[in-house]
């Protein structure tokens, strides 16, 4: 079957799951929890309760379709308030809707040029290639761990505010734990909500010295577009709005760690995937990153809040109505992808660019809904990060636990995937 003949089956009503709240089960089964449902029901949508609120759950292209209707959807309201905290914070674009939102998401995409694309990919390998010495002399590196101040000191630069020695160490720190709080409620988000405080404190004084004058940075880097952007009304961002969308840039560039630990992990764990980009071909590079994002657990679902009254499926949703779109399950959906559980890069040689039914990032136009703007960087980090560690470098793999738990979100392998006696290749 080709992707265009699949379509959804008829479904004159929306199942509704038997218990009275499902928290608990989404805690238990987190990227398979509305897949599984779904299955159980012969159905892609079912209502439930989630945090004692009621809430439609959809899976599967035609979801994704209705799910990135433009203006259909607001996010506020939508995730818990901390973990939006740790992801994107009020005053962020994700907050923002309707023409508001377009303004702004217009200068984030404007600082996604080929250009600019290129020059963060030869940043990080750069930075990356400077480090090697001291993974020579490490006789273990722990990739996760060690990738963290690569990205950080990389998309720092890229942004224009370059990070050295503690302050190098401390946003590294911040940002992993940003994005590890992100998906847990206790400790570990905690955690990430205490020390994001101190990223907004240095993000602001950044925003603050750039307006100034006190601190040189060039014209065009993503900071100074920052800082110098105007809201509709021609006024310049807040200093916290603006520090607010500089930490939006650098945070979710860092967590493009967890794909890099997981192309690595696709390169252990699926040979045959190796021998597909050994020899560095951009294409399959490409299609090795997008099959990274495809197959491995990163973003769950995204949730939002119905702006206007709609029908879907025979029902009616209100206007606040709260609906969650499954990106991992549609990314796994066998109406979709064939053998959606075997890592097969080659699939993306051929895929047919369908905004969809491919949703690591969210769906649709990325212009005037709140599909993420940062796709073009996070796949050219993948895919230098996949040319380094199949061509480049020579490395050992010791016994280690590779499991990878689809109820921790955001997920990792267990080991953080640790390597041995690294060297480059001759
Ligand atoms: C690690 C890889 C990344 C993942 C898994 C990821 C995932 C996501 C997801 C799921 C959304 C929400 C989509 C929605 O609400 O419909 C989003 C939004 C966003 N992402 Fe990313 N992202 C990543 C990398 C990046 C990068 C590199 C940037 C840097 C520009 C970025 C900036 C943003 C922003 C600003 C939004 C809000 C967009 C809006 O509301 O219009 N992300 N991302």
């Amino acid at each position: 079957m080709t992707l265009t003949d699949k379509v959804d089956l008829p479904m004159p009503q929306i199942p509704r799951t038997g218990s009275f709240d499902s928290t608990l089960a989404l805690l238990r089964e987190g990227y398979d929890f509305i897949s599984n449902r779904c299955a159980r029901y012969g159905s892609n949508a079912f209502e439930t309760r989630l945090m004692l609120r009621r809430v439609t759950c959809v899976t599967g292209e035609e979801a994704a379709r209705m799910f990135y209707e433009p203006g259909r959807f607001t996010r506020r309201g939508a995730i818990p308030q901390p973990t939006l905290r740790l992801l994107q914070d009020v005053g962020s674009v994700a907050t923002l809707d309707g023409e508001k939102h377009r303004h702004r998401k217009a200068m984030f995409l404007s600082l996604m040029t080929p250009t600019s694309v290129r020059q963060i990919g030869e940043i990080f390998i750069n930075e990356w290639q400077r480090r090697l010495p001291q993974w020579e002399a490490k006789e273990r590196i722990v990739l996760f761990q060690e990738i963290q101040p690569i990205l950080c000191s990389a998309v720092a630069r890229w942004a224009g505010t370059p990070l050295r020695g503690k302050e190098l160490e401390a946003r590294t720190r911040e940002f992993a734990a940003m994005i590890d709080g992100a998906g847990s409620a206790g400790p570990r988000q905690w955690r990430g909500a205490w020390l994001r405080r101190r990223t907004e404190r240095w993000g602001r004084r950044v925003i603050d010295e750039i307006r100034s004058g006190a601190r040189a940075v060039p014209d065009e880097s993503p900071a100074a577009v920052i800082a110098r952007h105007r809201d509709l009304s021609g006024h310049p961002l807040s200093t916290s709005d603006a520090a607010v969308e500089l930490i939006n840039l650098l945070r979710p560039t860092f967590a493009v760690d967890r794909f890099i630990v997981f192309a690595a992990l696709a390169l252990v764990e699926h040979p045959d995937a190796r021998a597909f980009v050994t020899g560095g071909e951009n294409e399959r590079l490409e299609a090795f990153a997008q099959e990274v994002r495809r197959y491995y657990p990163f973003f769950p679902v995204v949730g939002g809040r119905a702006l206007e009254p709609f029908g879907w499926r025979g029902r009616g949703f209100r206007k606040g109505d709260w609906v969650l779109l499954d990106l991992y399950g549609t990314n796994h959906d066998e109406r979709i992808w064939e053998d959606p559980n075997s890592f097969r890069p080659k699939r993306f040689l051929e895929w047919d660019n369908n905004p969809y039914s491919f949703i690591p990032q969210g769906g649709g136009d990325v212009r005037s809904n709140h599909r993420c703007p940062g796709e073009p960087i996070t796949v050219e980090i993948i895919k230098r990060a996949i040319d380094m560690l199949a061509n480049r470098l020579d490395y050992d793999l010791p016994p280690q636990d590779l499991s990878v738990s689809r109820s921790r979100m955001p997920a990792v392998p267990k080991s953080r995937l640790v390597i041995t006696n690294v060297r480059p290749r001759n």
